[in-house]
Formats: C-alpha cells, sequence, structure tokens
C-alpha cells in the first residue's frame, strides 16, 4: 500500500492512501504532491485514493539494510578530503558532500508516533512528510528549505546556507562566502524570468531544528507560465550543489560514495494557482532495522574536515532528538 503524510508550515497534517506514479517534472498533473530525486531524472507525483487519519509500520515498504551505500567516519573523512584536494583542478569553488548516518530504529518505534512527533515539533517551520511505496521504500523528513512558494503575486524564495550550532557563535568568513553564492545564485535565476517587484532581504540568522543558518528571502510576483521554468534553473542552488553549479554538480556525482537519491531532490505540491516547492533536506530513508540519515555540508577550499563532520552530526540532531525523545 502506497502513502503519503504531510504537513507544510502552519498547514493541518494531512494522510492519504493511494498510488505513487512514476513520470517526469513536464508531465506532472496540474495539481499533485511529487517528489524527486537530486538529479530530477526520477521523479513520482501521489494519485490519492482516500484520505485516512492514520497509518500504520504493517502499510509501509521498509528497504534492506544493503540497498544504501553508509561510509564510516574514517571513510567519510579521507573522502572529504580527496574532494577538497579537486577543487582547484576542477575550477570549483564550492560544493556540497554529503553522508549517510545509520542508526538503530529499535524496531518497535511506529513510524506515525515518529511522523507526528515531528510535525508538532517543525509545525511552523518546515514541510514535515513521509511518503512510503514499494519502488522506493520509505522516507521522513522535515525540511526547512523553500524553494519557491506562493502565488503569481507573492512568490517566495529562499537563500539557506551556513551553519552553527550555537547562537552565540559569531558567522566566520566561511560561511558568509558559502551563502553569498547561494544568494547571487537565486537572485540571477529568479531575474532571468523577468520577475515584477523582486525584493530581496538582507542575510538573517534563523534556527532551523537543531542548528542556526544564514538565509536571505526573496518575494516577488510571477506568471505561472514561468513556474516550472524557474522551479527547473533553480533547483539545484548552491545550498545543495556548488558554484560553479555545473561542474559542482558533475563533481558531486562522480565524488559521493553514495546515491543521494531523494535527498535534496524536490518535494512538494503543485496546483494551478500555488506552489510550496522545497528542497529535500533533513531527510532519512527508514530501513528494516535502521534510519538512514542523509547529511551534507557546503564545501569550500576553507573547509576544516573535522568541523565539516560535527555539522554534518549536528544536522542529523535535527530529526535524531525528536525521534528519541
Ligand atoms: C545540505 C544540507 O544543508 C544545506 C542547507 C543549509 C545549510 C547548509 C550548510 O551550511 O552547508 C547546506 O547548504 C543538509 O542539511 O544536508
Amino acid at each position: 500500500m502506497a502513502c503519503l503524510a504531510y504537513q507544510l508550515p502552519n498547514e493541518e497534517l494531512k494522510i492519504y492512501k493511494g498510488i505513487w506514479v512514476e513520470s517526469d517534472l513536464e508531465r506532472l498533473p496540474e495539481h499533485c504532491f511529487f517528489i524527486t530525486d537530486f538529479t530530477k531524472k526520477k521523479v513520482f507525483y501521489f494519485e490519492e485514493n482516500e484520505t485516512t487519519d492514520s497509518f500504520s509500520n504493517a502499510d509501509l515498504v521498509f528497504n534492506k539494510e544493503d540497498s544504501v551505500f553508509v561510509a564510516n567516519e574514517k571513510a567519510y573523512l579521507n573522502g572529504l578530503q580527496y574532494f577538497i584536494d579537486g577543487f582547484e583542478m576542477f575550477g570549483i569553488q564550492k560544493a556540497i558532500f554529503s553522508r549517510i548516518k545509520l542508526v538503530d530504529r529499535e524496531q518497535i518505534i511506529e513510524m506515525e508516533t515518529v511522523f507526528h512527533r515531528l510535525a508538532k515539533t517543525y509545525k511552523n517551520q518546515a514541510l514535515v512528510y513521509l511518503v512510503s511505496d514499494e519502488k522506493f521504500g520509505t522516507w521522513m523528513g522535515a525540511t526547512p528549505e523553500t524553494l519557491l512558494s506562493g502565488t503569481e503575486n507573492a512568490m517566495n524564495s529562499m537563500a539557506l546556507a551556513g551553519t552553527k550550532r550555537s547562537e552565540k557563535t559569531a558567522w566566520t568568513k566561511k560561511e558568509i562566502d558559502e551563502q553569498q553564492y547561494v544568494v547571487d545564485f537565486v537572485k540571477d535565476k529568479i531575474n532571468e524570468q523577468s520577475p515584477e517587484n523582486l525584493v530581496i532581504s538582507e542575510a538573517r540568522t534563523v534556527k532551523k531544528g537543531a542548528v542556526y543558518h544564514l538565509q536571505t528571502d526573496y518575494q516577488f510576483k510571477l506568471e505561472r507560465q514561468k513556474w516550472n521554468t524557474l522551479i527547473q534553473s533553480l533547483h539545484p542552488t548552491p545550498a545543495v550543489c556548488g558554484t560553479p553549479s555545473d561542474l559542482a554538480k558533475d563533481y558531486i556525482l562522480s565524488n559521493e560514495p553514495h546515491d543521494r537519491d531523494f535527498y535534496t531532490g524536490l518535494i512538494g505540491l503543485k496546483s494551478q494557482k500555488e506552489l510550496a516547492v522545497y528542497v529535500n533536506l533533513r531527510c532519512m530513508q527508514v530501513l528494516e532495522e535502521h534510519f538512514a540519515l542523509y547529511v551534507g555540508g557546503g564545501i569550500t577550499l576553507s573547509s576544516d574536515i573535522a568541523k565539516e563532520l560535527q555539522e554534518t552530526e549536528d544536522k542529523s540532531e535535527t530529526l535524531l532528538s525528536v525521534i528519541f525523545s
């Protein structure tokens, strides 16, 4: 049985049973909830059969542990050093390097309970979701990153990057630079569509789950005929890919040891009048006996590999602190 449960920020929680249909971004129905992988080659939308108010583990499909490749910390650190060492040769200024962190799921945990806990904790700051199907297993997350949302007269986007664990720590040049790459990229892509009344905020510090980020907001007007083109060109932003964008994407695909799958892909709702499209961060795949958490960080030549490892640990707390609370 395929399942979809989600809660948009400050909206009601919804649970459906139905089917996940494989598609592509150009052929999605006018109104649907959809999910893609990082490359946007794997795209599914949901066709609902019934609205329900609950689900159980028996309704979900859990992939086996051997379906994901998990590098241990030492291999992650070696891989990250190698990743940074190639930046100059490949002309890369920033690229995101990610890892999969495996955590014992203690069989007793009902995913419905975990989902409700996440939905309650992140009610006003994330798209909280659970998707399940035999075609891709079960994924769950609480992502704070909006790619594009709103209506023709009030569209929103954001540049979210730079991470710290404590509010008191000052932002360093590394984080300011890494967010600025995202700010410039998002601004350019929006401007290419000739929007009206584009307003770009100053960068501010925001708390998202267990960590703090720098966030810049974009507000503008844009005819819906241009929404698809903008989604396609905005994603992947340098918050999940890098700079220069195409080089960073190839570099990530050939250097990360695992498949990112739905992590850093698109997820959300589209309809004729409204969009709520997010970038799938702070997410995990629920395996038979483990949670496989997907976490990454923006790498530049100034990155310190031990700090980057710690940053992925901190980000994983966004889900773990709620799951095991
Ligand atoms: C790639 C992730 O976060 C992105 C979003 C905010 C801050 C980030 C950073 O500081 O590296 C990342 O760009 C992730 O959570 O796995």
